[in-house]
């Protein structure tokens, strides 16, 4: 699914229109009407809906939305801030339009905002993505009163204050809303971690913009959601063998840390490779035959390290490495050789991003075009540096990916994964069960196995990382988001390929 900016999604707005031959309050009361049926499913007629709403087409929503509340039995009253002589033209029609019972008042000042309780609902369409300026004044006073009451807000289109697709001036007040319903795309802030406060849940609601007029869009940005990946899965023909599904090297394991080997070699082989065979410091030899038995094990020469690659480093199509290796000098030399030698795709986490992060010259070893990072923020500081916000953090990592040719998967609640082309992918699935030591050995797992089954790099970043959450997803459904460990998403794993399988 595309992401598109505030401007694009004016340009849809208007192509629609055209394309349809309908008015802009046409579209407004379809958009209100779908926001009114969610509304309505999700919250009883018992508490009474106060309406904020602001001067533009989003208080336009508003209105329509307070009128059709109001047509369905809800207790409404309806607030407007700002000076009406502003107002755009549908909003004074929709003004026009409510009913002479349904109670209306204008705000000047903050003080005649109502008390606020948890006994009531607010709908916020102050403003949408019509803001062209940080929250200031009346409206500010308005959001702060809001914010502190214990109502519980729902913010139509996004909340007010919050810029779709940049940084949002630190003076500006900003909505924090418990849900958010967004127009027919999800914007580029609902994904971004410091807008958690903000955002609340949310929700996208179709409003029937131009299918043709999306399509023919560009952007970078994309939102991956099951219909973006279930046809990417390749059926595994009748006549293939275990060399068809590749063979996969993993480099993993330390002292006191072979456990994050198991789990990636586990994972790797619930992700559909022909062949696997891990190189562990030796003290974890025994640990990895037992514990994975359909894996091959080379004991490396080190007891408690990665000191060195085994032969023929040509013959594994993808190569894992990283998980609890430690940052010794020996293994550094090691990962060196690795960088230097290795014609394959290398899907490098944890410990040698660390290493690797910390070197000028490894960084400059890096293959072109064949390298995928899974860093989990910190990580990612050491290797591409630190950002002084998300957007700042993402125009860094596609630099980054642009310069040294590679896929960085950033991993956490919609792990983001750049692309050396520019793209940007976010994804759709996972629970904050899974920030559990172990879950990105499992995803190191899953990504490598996919390369080696010949996915391109892009295709494996977007498939493992969906997979990964979706065998989260489907692990917290069975032991909840507490009790869960990355063992649990190993076991979901099958179900996970299954349902993307069973509707491919
Ligand atoms: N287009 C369509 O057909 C459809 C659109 N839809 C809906 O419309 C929304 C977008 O509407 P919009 O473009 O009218 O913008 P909106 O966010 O309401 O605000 C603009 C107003 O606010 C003002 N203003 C801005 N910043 C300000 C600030 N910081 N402080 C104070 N004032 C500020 C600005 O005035 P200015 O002072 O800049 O002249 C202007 O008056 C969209 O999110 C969706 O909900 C749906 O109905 C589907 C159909
Ligand atoms: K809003």
């Amino acid at each position: 699914m595309k992401i598109l900016t505030a401007a694009q999604t004016r340009e849809a707005d208007a192509y629609t229109i055209k394309a349809e031959g309908i008015s802009s309050a046409d579209l407004m009361e379809r958009a209100a009407k779908a926001f009114t049926t969610w509304f309505e499913n999700k919250f009883q007629p018992t508490k009474e809906v106060l309406v904020f709403c602001g001067p533009g087409n989003n208080g336009g929503d508003g209105l329509v939305v307070a009128r059709l509340l109001h047509q369905r039995n809800y207790p409404v009253r309806v607030f407007t801030v700002g000076a009406s002589e502003k107002a755009s033209s549908d909003f004074k029609t929709n003004l026009k339009l409510l009913p002479d019972e349904l109670k209306h008042f204008h705000i000047e000042e903050a003080n005649q905002v109502p008390d606020l309780n948890e006994d009531l609902n607010v709908i916020d369409a102050l403003f949408g993505t019509g803001l062209n300026r940080p929250v200031t004044g009346i409206f500010a006073d308005v959001i702060e009163k809001l914010n502190s009451s214990a109502a519980c807000i729902t913010s139509i289109d996004i909340p007010s204050g919050l810029f779709s697709d940049s940084q949002t001036p630190y003076e500006g007040a900003i909505i924090k809303a418990d849900y958010t319903i967004s127009f027919e795309l999800p914007k580029l802030a609902f994904l971004l971690p410091q807008h958690e406060e903000y955002i609340g849940e949310w929700h996208v609601i179709p409003i029937g913009l131009s299918e043709q007029f999306i399509s023919e869009t560009e952007t970078n940005l994309y939102y991956t959601t099951y219909r973006d990946i279930h046809y990417k899965l390749k059926p595994r023909k009748k006549f293939s063998h275990k060399g068809t599904f590749g063979h996969t090297l993993l480099l993993c394991g330390g002292f006191g840390k072979m456990g994050a080997a198991v789990l990636a070699a586990r994972a790797c082989l619930r992700s559909g490779v022909g062949l696997l065979t891990l190189q562990v410091p030796s003290a974890g030899y025994t640990v990895l035959q037992t514990a994975v038995p359909e894996a091959m094990t080379l004991a490396d020469k080190s007891r408690k390290h990665l000191s060195e690659l085994p032969q023929d480093i040509n013959k594994y199509n993808a190569i894992g490495v990283g998980p609890g290796l430690g940052t010794e000098r020996i293994t550094k030399t090691a990962i060196g050789q690795l960088l230097a030698t290795s014609s394959h795709p290398l899907i490098i986490d944890a410990d040698a991003i660390n290493l690797i992060g910390s070197s000028d010259k490894l960084k400059a070893q890096l293959p072109k075009n064949r390298v995928i990072f899974t860093p989990h923020p910190k990580e990612f500081e050491r290797l591409v540096g630190k950002s002084n916000n998300d957007y700042d953090r993402l125009r860094d990592m596609l630099e980054f990916c642009a310069e040294y040719g590679c896929y960085v998967v950033l991993k956490g609640s919609n792990t983001a994964i750049g692309t050396p082309e520019g793209k940007l992918y976010f994804n759709s699935t996972g629970n904050a069960g899974m920030a559990t030591g172990g879950t990105g050995d499992v995803l190191t797992g899953i990504i490598t196995a996919l390369v080696a089954q010949h996915y391109t790099l892009e295709d494996a970043c977007l498939l493992g990382v969906y997979v990964h959450g979706l065998a989260g997803d489907l692990a917290s459904s069975k032991v909840g988001d507490i009790a869960m460990t990355a063992s649990d998403v190993i076991d979901h794993l099958p179900q996970a390929f299954l349902h993307l399988q069973q509707s491919s």
